[in-house]
């Protein structure tokens, strides 16, 4: 059976005389692998802002499952080489929730599995600061996903990646995403990766938005490239 983790309905957020979305309505489901794409300044930003609940939409809800833990991987933004944490630690910090300012045994392993998963294994101990730009986006993944979330949100995290490097990413949020049942929004303006890896889109627009299966997609593309 589908299980729902996000749904909204009909929202619309308002800045003075600026109104996003009109009504915009859409479910996340678990295993959703969602693009969201849109020009600049459409509000995917903003989309974004409401999901984590750091903006109430003027207009209409947002539903979430009780519980929903939610991992963020932002825009691509350099770490200055003198940065002193290793990718290990790094990684490590989304763990540090407990008591002590050391890790327990089940947070190592779980540290060391999801290292190895994102094949950081062999540098981990390299730092940040000197990491290359498709090894620190690995890294915030990994961040992202060491306490386990539900649901992952890329927020624009392969711009500035070359190509290998931006499918080597979304490869591994692939393997995330059917091995592991992770939920995925991204974020972005490519629309190669949009088909290749999602299974629904939502496309917003200044007079609205779209929203549907990837599937049909490609046959309306097919049908007009005929
Ligand atoms: N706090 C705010 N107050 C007023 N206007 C805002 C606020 N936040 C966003 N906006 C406006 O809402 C519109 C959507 O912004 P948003 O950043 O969500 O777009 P975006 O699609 O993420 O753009 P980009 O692709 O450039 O990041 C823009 O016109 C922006 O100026």
């Amino acid at each position: 059976m589908t299980e729902t983790l996000i749904a909204v309905h009909d929202v619309e957020v308002s800045f003075s005389d600026q109104h996003l979305f009109h009504n915009l309505s859409f479910d996340v489901d678990r295993k959703d692998f969602l693009s969201v794409i849109g020009q600049n300044g459409v509000g995917k930003t903003t989309l974004i802002r409401v999901l984590l609940d750091q903006l109430n939409p003027t207009k209409g809800y947002v539903k979430k499952r009780n519980g929903l833990q939610v991992g963020y991987v932002p825009q691509f933004r350099n770490i200055d080489q003198d940065y002193p944490l290793s990718i290990r630690d790094f990684v490590a910090l989304n763990l540090q929730t407990g008591n002590f300012p050391w890790l327990s045994k089940r947070e190592k392993d779980q540290l060391d599995r999801i290292l190895d998963e994102a094949g950081l294994t062999d540098i981990k101990n390299t730092r940040m600061g000197r990491a290359s730009g498709g090894q620190k986006q690995k890294a915030y993944l990994a961040q992202a996903l060491v306490d386990d979330p539900d649901l992952l949100i890329l927020d624009e995290s392969t711009a500035s990646l070359d190509n290998v490097r931006k499918y080597e990413l979304f490869n591994l949020v692939q393997h995330f995403n059917q091995q592991h049942d992770l939920t995925v929004i991204s974020i972005t303006h490519d629309y190669d990766l949009m088909q290749k890896y999602s299974n629904k889109y939502l496309e917003l627009r200044t007079d609205g938005y779209d929203s549907g299966l990837v599937k049909d997609l490609r046959q309306r593309e097919d049908h007009v490239n005929v």
